[in-house]
């Protein structure tokens, strides 16, 4: 018999100012001795150095490594530095989070996820997107320990990036719809509360998006709670489908595709306007949700040549493939591609 198994993070800790107590948060999950900080070459310097301090002040022995790409020889890069050592820290974007989750799930320790920004749902989640030759893969990996969500250091990010991640929220939306259709069509393992927790948490963004505005705590708090929510609907379902569909395959194939790609959950975004209309839906309600948000909603918003756009709808079906979705398995003709593209205002 399959039992059923939900992994999330043992504490969550958010607000202005709560970077300061990682050292303190670290001691009350048991942590001790040897831990490793994992940021990025901006984000050391924004929050890395107070965990370290904070860390430090803990009488945790700290080293420290700079992450640049979300690859597999990254998580191997961290997983060398493992040994002896009790937690690996992931201080920034997705890219570093889903990097830390999985050395530390592969090097059987834990992780510890410090966002920087609210721009994705990897924050809590059991999943981590490795890049590859060939794209991204979505792997399973153990959740965080746990999460300390500075809400203060998050609004003061690029406005940008909680922007994109509220694109990644409304994602739910598309996501849930393909996974529907997959439960529908092919058999799928589909759980009702999952897709009912993660169309709740789009449902509250969109109803406070008014209120998403640059440089508030408490737009950093609306935000950093609808990504949390949707990283559990995935630790319900044991997978990405309740945040991941054929919006976030338009998405990865972006990332393959175009030169200089948006942020993922920018892309999503626009990926979820194309794909409700796909899905017959109210896709202008999505988009003029995103214009509230100040998320881009069309190529020259994202700074991607419509194009590139085209090339990424038309071989989006390819990407996880045993994820089915409204593209099916044939996808879109060329035709078809810019007719929905252009009906949607994606291009002109
Ligand atoms: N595991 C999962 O379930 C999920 C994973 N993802 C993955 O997450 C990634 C997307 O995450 P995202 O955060 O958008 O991208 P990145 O992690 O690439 O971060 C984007 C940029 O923002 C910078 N940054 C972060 N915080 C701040 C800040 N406070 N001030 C200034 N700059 C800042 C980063 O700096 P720096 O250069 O220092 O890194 C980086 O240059 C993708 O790889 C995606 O696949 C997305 C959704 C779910
Ligand atoms: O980005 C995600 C959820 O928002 C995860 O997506 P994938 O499982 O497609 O990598
Ligand atoms: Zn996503």
């Amino acid at each position: 018999m399959d039992f059923n198994r939900v992994k999330l993070p043992r504490e969550i800790h958010s607000g202005p100012g709560v970077l300061k107590e990682t050292g303190s948060i670290c001691k009350d999950l048991k942590l001790s001795g040897r831990v490793l900080v994992a940021s990025g070459p901006r984000t050391m310097k924004i929050a890395g150095e107070s965990v370290i301090s904070s860390l430090q002040d803990h009488e945790f022995d700290v080293e420290t490594i700079i992450i640049k790409k979300p690859s597999m020889d990254a998580v191997e890069e961290v997983q060398d530095h493992m040994e002896n050592m009790s937690a690996v820290l992931g201080v920034g974007g997705g890219k570093v989070i889903d990097v830390a989750k999985m050395a530390s799930t592969r090097s059987g320790t834990h992780s510890v996820s410090i966002p920087t920004a609210a721009s994705h749902d990897g924050i809590s989640s059991p999943r981590a997107s490795i890049k590859n030759q060939g794209g991204s893969v979505s792997l399973s990996a153990e959740p965080p320990i746990g999460v300390v969500a500075d809400t203060q250091i998050i609004s003061q990010a690029p406005f940008r990036l909680l922007a994109a991640g509220c694109g990644d929220i409304i994602s739910n939306y598309t996501a849930v719809l393909d996974w529907k259709l997959a439960h529908r069509l092919l058999n799928e393992d589909y759980s009702d509360s999952a897709a009912a927790l993660s169309l709740i948490t789009a449902e509250t963004t969109i109803k406070a998006a008014g209120h998403i505005k640059e440089g508030l705590i408490e737009s950093a708090a609306i935000v950093v709670k609808g990504l949390i929510s949707s990283g559990m609907a995935i630790s319900i379902a044991g997978n990405s489908r309740p945040a991941s569909g054929a919006e976030h395959k338009f998405s990865h194939a972006l990332d393959i595709i175009a030169p200089e790609p948006a942020l993922h959950g920018e892309q999503c975004g626009v990926g979820t306007i194309m794909m409700m209309y796909l899905h017959g839906g109210d896709w202008e309600f999505i988009r003029d949700t995103l214009k509230t948000i100040k998320a881009p909603v069309n190529a020259q918003e994202l700074g991607i040549e419509p194009e590139y756009i085209i090339q990424a709808l038309m071989k989006a079906h390819n990407i996880r493939k045993e994820r089915y979705t409204i593209l099916g398995d044939r996808g879109l003709t060329e035709a078809a591609a810019i007719k929905l593209a252009r009906k949607t205002g994606v291009i002109d």
